[in-house]
C-alpha cells in the first residue's frame, strides 16, 4: 500500500480547499486522502479555474491519484459555501473532519493527518468549545500533553504554552509543565529527527529572563529549578536566555529547538523568518500531524493568489516523517 495521507482543508470559506486543489495538480508518490465536502471543492476548482477529479475513497485501493485528482471522504456542510464569507452553520462540519481524521489515524487507517487552517472564532460561535487543531487532537486521542512546535529551515521554535489568553500565560508555566514539554521535546526531536542529543534552548518569561527577580520572579522560582532538574536527568538544555536576544544566528545554529514561553513570544519570530515556508507538526500524539504556518486568509480565497508553499512542505514533512517511522 502506498503512503495515505488524510488531509482536512479547514475552514470552507478560507483559502484551506485552493490550496489542496492547487497541490493536486501535481503528481503525489502517496495517497492523498481529502475529508471535506465534495461539491464544495469541486465548485472552488472551477472558481480557481482548475481541474479536478475526486474518486471515492476505498480503504484498500491501492491506486495513487493523477495530477487533477483526489480521493475524498465526502463529510456535508451544512449551508452552501461561498468564498471569504464565514458562517458559524459550518462550523460542526470542520470539526467532524478532524473528527473523522483523528479516529482514522488511531486506528492506523491512515500514516499521518496534514491540516488546512480553521478559523477557530467561527468554530466557537457555532457553539463548540474549541482552542485549535493541537489541544482537539490531543484531547481526541486521550494524550495529556502535547507540544506544538513551528519548523522553518534553520529555526525550530516550541511552545511551552498555545492557545490561552495572555493573562493566564504565567500561571500556566510551572516546574511540572516545562518538565513535560521538554521530555515530549527531547524525545520527539530523537525519534522524528534522528538527533541523538538534541540542544534545546530556552526563552524566560519576563524581560531579560527577570533580570535577577527584579522585572520578574518566575525565571528564579519556576523556570531555573526545573531547567536544572531537567539537566540533572540528562537533558542538555541552554538557557533561559533573554527572548529579545535568543533569536540571533550564535544561539539559533547550536540549537535544535528554542523553546518559547508563549505563542506570540515565538512565532512573530519564527514567521517573519519563514512565513509561507514553516510547518507546524504537533509533538507528542500518537500519530503524525503536521499543518501549515498561516491561517484562513478569508480575503484569498476563491482568488487563486494563495502561497500554497507552506501546505505543500506540511505534506512533505508529513511524507518524511512517515518515512522514517516506518
Ligand atoms: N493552522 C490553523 O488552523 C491556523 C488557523 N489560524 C486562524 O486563521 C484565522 C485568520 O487568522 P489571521 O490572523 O488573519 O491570519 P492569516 O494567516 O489567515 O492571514 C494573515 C495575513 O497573511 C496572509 N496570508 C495568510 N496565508 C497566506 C497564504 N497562504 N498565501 C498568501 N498570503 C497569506 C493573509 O492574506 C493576511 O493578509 C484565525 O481564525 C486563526 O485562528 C491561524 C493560524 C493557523
Ligand atoms: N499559530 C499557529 C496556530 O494557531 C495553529 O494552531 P493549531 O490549530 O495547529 O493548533
Amino acid at each position: 500500500m502506498p503512503i495515505k495521507l488524510a488531509i482536512t482543508p479547514g475552514e470552507p470559506a478560507g483559502i484551506g480547499p485552493d490550496l489542496i486543489i492547487a497541490l493536486a495538480q501535481s503528481q503525489w508518490d502517496a495517497q492523498l486522502v481529502v475529508l471535506a465536502d465534495k461539491n464544495m471543492l469541486l465548485e472552488r476548482a472551477s472558481q480557481l479555474n482548475l481541474p479536478l477529479e475526486l474518486m471515492a475513497y476505498q480503504q484498500h485501493n491501492p491506486q495513487v491519484q493523477k495530477p487533477g485528482q483526489l480521493f475524498i471522504i465526502d463529510i456535508p456542510v451544512a449551508n452552501k459555501v461561498q468564498a471569504g464569507v464565514l458562517d458559524a452553520a459550518n462550523g460542526q462540519y470542520v470539526v467532524e473532519t478532524l473528527r473523522q481524521a483523528c479516529a482514522k489515524n488511531m486506528d492506523g487507517e491512515f500514516d499521518a493527518v496534514v491540516t488546512g487552517p480553521v478559523h477557530k472564532g467561527i468554530i466557537n460561535k457555532s457553539g463548540i468549545s474549541f482552542s485549535g487543531h493541537t489541544e482537539y487532537f490531543a484531547s481526541q486521542s486521550n494524550t495529556q500533553d502535547v507540544v506544538m512546535m513551528l519548523s522553518t529551515e534553520g529555526l525550530r521554535v516550541v511552545l511551552a504554552t498555545t492557545h490561552i489568553p495572555l493573562a493566564y500565560v504565567a500561571k500556566a508555566i510551572t516546574r511540572e509543565r516545562l518538565h513535560k514539554v521538554l521530555h515530549i521535546v527531547h524525545t520527539d526531536m530523537q525519534l522524528k529527527f534522528g538527533i541523538a542529543q538534541p540542544n534545546l534552548f530556552v526563552c524566560g518569561l519576563n524581560p531579560h529572563a527577570g533580570e535577577d527577580g527584579h522585572l520578574g520572579r518566575e525565571e528564579l522560582d519556576i523556570i531555573i529549578p526545573a531547567l536544572d532538574e531537567l539537566r540533572e536527568q540528562g537533558l542538555r538544555i541552554t538557557g533561559p536566555l533573554p527572548a529579545d536576544t535568543i533569536f540571533q544566528p550564535k544561539y539559533m545554529e547550536q540549537a535544535d529547538a528554542i523553546l518559547a514561553m508563549y505563542h506570540d513570544q515565538g512565532l512573530p519570530v519564527l514567521k517573519y523568518k519563514g512565513f509561507g515556508d514553516s510547518v507546524n507538526i504537533t509533538l507528542g500524539l500518537p500519530f503524525i500531524r503536521t499543518s501549515v504556518d498561516h491561517g484562513t486568509a478569508l480575503d484569498l480565497a476563491g482568488t487563486g493568489h494563495a502561497n500554497s508553499g507552506s501546505f505543500k512542505r506540511a505534506i512533505l514533512k508529513a511524507l518524511k516523517l512517515v518515512e522514517r517511522k516506518q
